[in-house]
């Protein structure tokens, strides 16, 4: 198996195989069968840099920083002077400040960003570009990357390209590179945007409870980074592995459900907490093909009703992408068309992203409030107000519910000793509720299960003790009971324990780990008793 990024140029390994298929293209195939948890490949990025709408992440070291200290040089944003200093960032230094003056002067006539955004466009690209001279087995592995130029050509990321990325790289490498042109900065344009992934930075300062409080909040604080073996996997909705990062960029893929040998490996390149709409769209536009996999092909997701808006017409059936048995044939999402299952009323996939959009404005909206006891409050009255729009499984309010899910127990006046038993039975509700959702959207070892079920045991062992303590339950049944939630808990800690040092998902499972350690005692403690 590969462990680096050293893979052997056709990507093969002992544990996978690369295989290709008209509709796929080049993918992954597993050579040997995987359980769920096992690591299926690990991987360094080709290269790494601040995503392009990142604005407090240091160009040199990475790290996330408060306040930024400018380059007097090349104006990158830096932590500190160290880093100014440090070999790798005089590097690229001296072709940055080639390119200040052009930039300065198209700002003055108001043609382009402000400087941090527009370097930040350019540092991924230009650190790709350096690897032809410097690395060439690297180089040789990026051009071997799908570009979509063709599809690209159409599209306005092309142009903007030709304005805000070719003009500036030119400038910095025209004298060691003097065959750069448009065509070759398009190819590493597009072998980013096709094949890259983000990698989150971990928070200086981050405590268990931040994570809990800002659950899986999307920061535009990211890194870009374009890796090889991991861009040659294929995408499903419905995916079998999942990819994890750790801060120092390294990539692991492993397997969430079990994987037979023969069978392909597939990621899911979107948020499976997406509608069809958004996904499908998404991958048209930034991945260039129409995805078939069996949750877009099924109307109903599963039987989860994702995605399903109500009728407007008749008020009380959901309208679904038409189930004629041809969704594997529409070419694009806003080809497809959408029906009422009761009253056939259709609607154009414009009025449903425009129906997603406006509910998705009403949730952003409250979730910008501060967290407190209103916030939770206003969130409630959404499960209330929001199910006249969409369904009530529909992603949007699985997104809601787990924002719930972290609320509750975390916001003064909601934490767990002071949290009414109907408060209680509320989170355990909503953690049930996710839980099979998931089941069928995400289903195996996946890090969202994870953290539902670590949230889960927690209101499940307060109701059993309450109850205990009360009076109102036996012994046996608080044994029982809570070895039902270690059950969950212990679940939590096998999905999680294996995630990167420092990522929120193992701040997560080593409080899972002590928790379920003191879960034990306490279980034993009580057998202890009764049989005393
Ligand atoms: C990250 S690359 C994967 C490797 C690629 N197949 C290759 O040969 O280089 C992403 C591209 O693979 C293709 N692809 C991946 N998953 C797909 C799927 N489920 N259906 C159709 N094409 C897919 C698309 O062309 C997509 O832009």
């Amino acid at each position: 198996m590969q462990s680096n990024n050293r893979p052997s140029s056709n990507g093969s390994s002992p544990a996978i195989r690369l295989d290709s298929s008209p509709e796929l293209g080049r993918y992954f195939v597993a050579s040997r069968a995987f359980k769920p948890g096992d690591v299926v490949m690990k991987e360094y990025p080709l290269a790494a840099a601040p995503g392009p709408l990142s604005q407090h992440v240091c160009f040199g070291c990475h790290r996330l920083f408060k306040k930024a200290h400018i380059c007097s040089d090349c104006r990158s944003p830096l932590c500190g002077h160290n880093c100014q200093m440090s070999s790798e960032h005089q590097k690229e230094c001296a072709y940055l400040k080639k390119i200040i003056p052009e930039i300065e002067n198209r700002q003055k006539n108001g043609k382009i960003q402000r400087i941090p955004v527009q370097l930040s466009m350019l540092m991924l690209p230009l650190r790709l570009l350096l690897l032809r001279r410097e690395q060439p087995n690297k180089w040789q592995l990026l051009m071997d990357l799908e570009s979509h130029m063709e599809a690209r050509q159409k599209t306005s990321i092309w142009g903007f390209n030709q304005r805000n990325i070719t003009p500036f790289l030119e400038t910095m490498l025209i004298e060691e590179m003097p065959d750069i042109n448009d065509d070759l900065v398009q190819q590493i344009c597009g072998a980013i945007d096709v094949n890259s992934f983000e990698i989150r930075i971990e928070q200086p300062d981050r405590r268990r409870h931040d994570h809990q409080e800002q659950p899986l909040s999307n920061t535009n604080e990211v890194l870009r980074g374009t890796f090889y073996m991991a861009s040659l996997m294929a995408h499903s909705c419905i995916a079998n592995a999942q990819i994890s990062m750790s801060n120092d960029s390294q990539m692991t893929v492993k397997a969430t459900v079990p994987i037979q040998e023969g069978e392909g490996i597939f990621v899911s390149y979107t948020d499976p907490l997406q509608t069809t709409l958004q996904r499908r769209t998404f991958l048209e536009k930034g991945k260039h093909f129409t995805c078939r996999c069996r949750r877009c092909q099924d109307p109903t997701e599963f039987g989860t009703f994702a995605s399903a808006v109500r009728c407007r017409s008749c008020t009380s059936g959901w309208v679904l992408p038409h189930d004629d048995g041809q969704l594997q044939d529409v070419e694009s999402s806003v080809a497809l068309r959408w029906k009422c299952s009761e009253c056939s009323e259709e609607m154009k996939s414009e009025d449903i992203s425009r129906t997603e959009e406006v509910v998705q404005n009403i949730v952003k909206n409250i979730q910008r409030l501060p967290v407190d006891r209103h916030l939770i409050d206003r969130c409630e009255e959404l499960f209330l107000t929001l199910p006249k729009k969409i369904h009530v499984n529909h992603v949007i309010l699985l997104q809601l519910r787990i924002s719930l899910v972290h609320l509750y127990g975390n916001v003064p006046g909601f934490l767990i000793p002071e949290m009414p038993v109907s408060l209680l039975h509320r989170k355990a509700q909503l953690c049930s509720e996710l839980l099979e959702a998931l089941h069928h959207l995400c289903p195996g070892y996946s890090r969202l299960r994870g953290i539902v079920l670590y949230e889960l045991h927690v209101p499940l062992v307060c109701l059993a003790n309450r109850k205990f303590e009360s009076g109102r339950m036996q012994q046996d049944q608080l044994i029982k009971e809570l070895k039902d939630a270690e059950i969950f808990l212990k679940e939590a800690v096998q999905i999680l324990i294996h995630e990167p040092v420092n990522t929120p998902e193992s701040h997560v499972a080593r409080a899972a780990m002590a928790d379920l350690k003191q879960l034990r005692e306490y279980i034993r403690e009580m057998e202890n008793l009764r049989r005393s």
